[in-house]
């Protein structure tokens, strides 16, 4: 075996996520996991709650990632790849915790995550990294020797996350009304976060002005819009736009929100929109409610055509994607040199966050950092 295919010194891979409630039952609780101290109005919960319940109380989340551990098992079986993936949720289970026990009693000593979050932000990286932190110091005081864990690096610039977007909106594209179809806008989705939070995203030195969160989203979607251009012949005029905007109302968050863009859009003459959820790794709850069936009915009412893109889900190519990201960063820790994949203007993102990556509002220990505590 060749350098660059040996996973060592990983034994185990561990795909980190969110979770989401799987039935009626599960939805409150599951809200009360997500929002512990985090100071979101009841209203807001009562909202989001009645979101999932109509959708029998079932997040998408869940069916997401089993479809994507199958897609990795197999490409790893492809590939000659022999490392067992182990899934662990930071809300719902199976949690991080009982997942990382597991790991632990099957002898693993070196895990490399993957979290199912594309960009940085406090939300999308520093949060995981807590949890992580979390689960060890709860292992630690089961008395357990503790496995080293490596968060792989952001993705949101590597192909394989990147090409089946391109293709989704392309798709589309084809699927609105040839009569609209030249003049489609594409707005380009995220999870709005609080203006704090996106200017404080990424190393310090990438703070201000929307942060690395704001950046790495407007790469992306550069990326996506040059790629459409070149396969079309057409130059669609694209924006990026913010939906699920949660928090007090009086807190800043970044916006426009998707639903006033789409209103802004027709009124300015606009024949069609496609929706490309660039913010999320698979179809989340945001997408099924917040796109596709609040957004959806906005444009309806307006009598605007609108699709809603793809997301990168169980594609192939992302699994090849984690894959990728996976090598490289085993031969990193071996003091190999491998070719780090990236599209766009900003290039392949740190292996390891600096101190002040991310600042959470209430510093708590965070693992697989420079300011981790663990080894
Ligand atoms: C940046 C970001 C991502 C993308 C990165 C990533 O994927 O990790 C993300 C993902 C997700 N967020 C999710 C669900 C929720 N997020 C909430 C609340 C919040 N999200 C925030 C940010 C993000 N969230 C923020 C700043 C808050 C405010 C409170 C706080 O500062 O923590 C709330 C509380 C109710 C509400 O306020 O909406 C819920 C229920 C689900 C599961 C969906 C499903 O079931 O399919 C997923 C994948
Ligand atoms: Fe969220």
């Amino acid at each position: 075996m060749s350098d660059l295919r040996d996973p060592a010194p990983y034994d185990a891979l561990l795909l980190l996520s969110f979770g989401g409630p799987e039935g009626p039952d599960d939805v409150v609780p599951f809200l009360e996991n997500v929002t512990r101290g985090r100071g979101i109005p009841k209203e807001r919960l009562k909202e989001v709650g009645q979101h999932y319940f109509l959708f029998g109380g079932v997040s998408p989340i869940n069916d997401q990632n089993r479809a994507l551990l199958d897609a990795l098992r197999k490409d790893f079986a492809e590939h000659d790849l022999d490392l067992p993936v182990y899934w662990g949720n930071r809300n719902w289970a199976p949690y991080l915790t009982d997942t990382l026990r597991d790991m632990t009693d099957a002898g693993h000593r070196r895990i490399a995550v993957l979290a199912t979050s594309a960009y940085a932000s406090y939300s999308g990286c520093r949060q995981y990294r807590e949890n992580l932190a979390d689960a060890l110091a709860t292992l630690e005081g089961e008395g357990r020797e503790l496995p080293r864990v490596d968060k792989l690096r952001h993705y949101f610039n590597h192909p394989g996350f990147v090409r089946p977007m391109i293709d989704g909106v392309l798709a589309s594209l084809a699927d609105l009304p040839e009569d609209v179809r030249a003049g489609a806008h594409l707005a380009f989705t995220t999870h709005s976060v609080p203006t704090s939070a996106a200017d404080s995203s990424g190393p310090d030195p990438e703070h201000g002005d929307g942060g690395a969160y704001v950046r790495q989203h407007l790469d992306v979607a550069r990326l996506i819009a040059d790629a459409v251009a070149d396969g079309t012949g057409v130059r669609h005029p694209w924006e990026l736009v913010y939906q699920s905007r949660s928090g007090a109302p009086h807190i800043p968050w970044l916006e426009p929100d998707i639903c006033d863009h789409l209103e802004a859009l027709h009124g300015s003459g606009a024949p069609a929109v496609v929706m490309v959820p660039i913010g999320f790794v698979s179809d989340h709850m945001e997408v099924l409610y917040d796109l596709d069936t609040e957004a959806t009915a906005k444009a309806a009412e307006l009598g605007l055509p609108v699709r809603r893109s793809a997301t990168v889900g169980a594609d192939p190519r992302f699994a090849g994607a984690v894959r990728d990201l996976l090598l490289e960063r085993a031969a990193t820790e071996r003091g190999v040199t491998a070719e780090r994949c990236a599209l766009g203007a900003l290039g392949a993102s740190h292996d390891l966050c600096p101190v002040g990556c991310c600042p959470a509002r209430a510093p708590k220990p965070a693992a697989a950092g420079a300011d981790s505590p663990y080894a």
